[in-house]
Order: structure tokens, then C-alpha cells, then sequence
């Protein structure tokens, strides 16, 4: 586990870049990098970041990202709930812009089929690097405290129709898919995020009441925060 606290955004941000690129560098031989996404406010600092220095990853490299999401609110593409739009409009809108990348490097869900989670799997079959915010009950992507679909062990989106928090439907990243995450880059940001943080570092509690522990099980783990433990 890679751990950087620090209360200074723009440092946070440039060991945050460091480590983003070199991960990008490591898998430059894959036919394609993907990059799994987080909705949320905790990547606002590092979407940013991401902009500002994009152009100078190399164009091998930039043509192979494919951008997604590791969990999707199910909700029409231009509702303001829908974690691709608030990114899209924030981040990746301005990429396509800036001709960076284009339109297909993003994989937005199908919003209007029966089985959203499968269809989204079968154009998403695995994530490389992801980006992933912690909600301030130590939720990951759409994975709650204590909730049934912490049991899984299917490798594949799943679906879910209770949220606790709002849109209660959503489809999210399995445990298992998280297994498969070459780097994992993992965020706490904002002094609501206290207590979750101190759970993700609390021997005595496991991935069930706090999921952001989930992200220990991937290959290496960078972990950004602005607080102190
Ligand atoms: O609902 C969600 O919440 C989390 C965390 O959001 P934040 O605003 O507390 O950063 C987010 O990572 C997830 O993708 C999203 O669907």
C-alpha cells in the first residue's frame, strides 16, 4: 500500500500524477488500458489534474485509454443523478475538446434494457487502473455497508435496487472485479471522509463494514487523502 497524506492539494496532486503516469507506462504493451471511473466529488482535484497534464502522455498510449465507470446510477445519460454526465461535463467532455481523446474511448451503460449490469459487463469485461472515491460510510463504487451484495463472487457488474444512497437503482464493479485491478488508486477526500478513513485503517472491522477495504485485495493500492489519521 502506497500511502500519501497531505494537506496541500497541489502536492497532493502532483504524487497523484507521478503514480497515475507511470501506471499508464507500465501497461502501454496492453491493446487497450482501462480506466475505471468513480462519480461522487471526491475526484474533483485529480480530474483536474488529469486535464491539465493529459497531453503529455504520448499518443500510443492515449489512444489505447478507454474510460468507464465502476458504478453507474440507472438514470438517463443527461439526468444530473448520472455519474457519466457530472463526469463527462467536469472531465471528459473537456478531454474530447482539447482533442485528446474521442467519443468511443468512453463506455456509458445502456439505460433502457432488461439486463443493464450483464450488457455493460459483456463491453467491460475487466478494469485496469481504477479511480475510485470513498463515500462517507466507507462505501466503494455502488458497494455498501453491510449490504448483500458484499457476499458475491461473481466477476461481473451487478445490480442493485436498494441503495441506501440516492438513485437506489445502480449497477457496480463486483468484489471479485476488484480482485482484477492492476492499480488501484483509491481517495478520501474532505474531513466528512474522517471516520472512513479511520475504518479503512481499523484492524478490528473487515470489508463488510467498511467496503473501502475491498481495494486491498487489488495488485497495488495508492491511497490519497487530504487528512490525517
Ligand atoms: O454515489 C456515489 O458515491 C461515491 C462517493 O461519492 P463522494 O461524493 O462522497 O465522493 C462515488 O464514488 C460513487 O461512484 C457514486 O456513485
Amino acid at each position: 500500500m502506497n500511502f500519501f497524506s497531505e494537506s496541500n492539494i497541489q502536492e497532493l496532486q502532483e504524487m497523484f500524477w507521478k503514480n497515475f503516469e507511470k501506471s499508464l507506462l507500465d501497461l502501454k504493451n496492453n491493446e487497450h488500458i482501462y480506466i475505471g471511473l468513480s462519480g461522487g466529488t471526491s475526484l474533483n482535484y485529480f480530474y483536474e489534474k488529469i486535464l491539465k497534464n493529459f497531453k503529455n502522455i504520448e499518443f500510443e498510449i492515449r489512444k489505447k485509454i478507454i474510460f468507464v465507470f465502476v458504478d453507474e446510477r440507472i438514470v438517463s445519460l443527461n439526468h444530473k443523478d448520472s455519474n457519466y454526465k457530472q463526469i463527462k461535463d467536469f472531465f471528459l467532455g473537456k478531454l474530447i475538446d482539447q482533442n485528446l481523446i474521442n467519443q468511443d474511448q468512453i463506455i456509458s451503460i445502456n439505460y433502457d434494457i432488461e439486463n443493464i449490469a450483464d450488457d455493460y459487463f459483456s463491453k467491460v469485461p475487466y478494469i485496469d487502473i481504477s479511480l475510485i472515491g470513498v463515500g462517507e460510510d466507507g462505501h466503494i463504487a455502488s458497494l455498501f455497508p453491510k449490504h448483500i451484495l458484499l457476499q458475491s463472487k461473481e466477476k461481473k457488474y451487478l445490480s442493485i435496487n436498494d441503495s441506501p444512497k440516492k438513485p437506489s437503482h445502480r449497477i457496480t464493479i463486483s468484489p471479485e472485479m476488484i480482485k482484477d485491478i492492476k492499480y488501484g488508486f483509491i481517495f478520501f477526500m474532505g474531513d466528512a471522509k474522517q471516520k472512513a478513513l479511520n475504518n479503512f485503517f481499523d484492524n478490528n472491522l473487515i470489508y463488510k463494514d467498511c467496503p473501502a477495504k475491498l481495494i486491498n485485495n487489488t495488485k497495488n493500492v495508492f491511497l490519497f487523502t487530504d487528512l490525517k489519521l
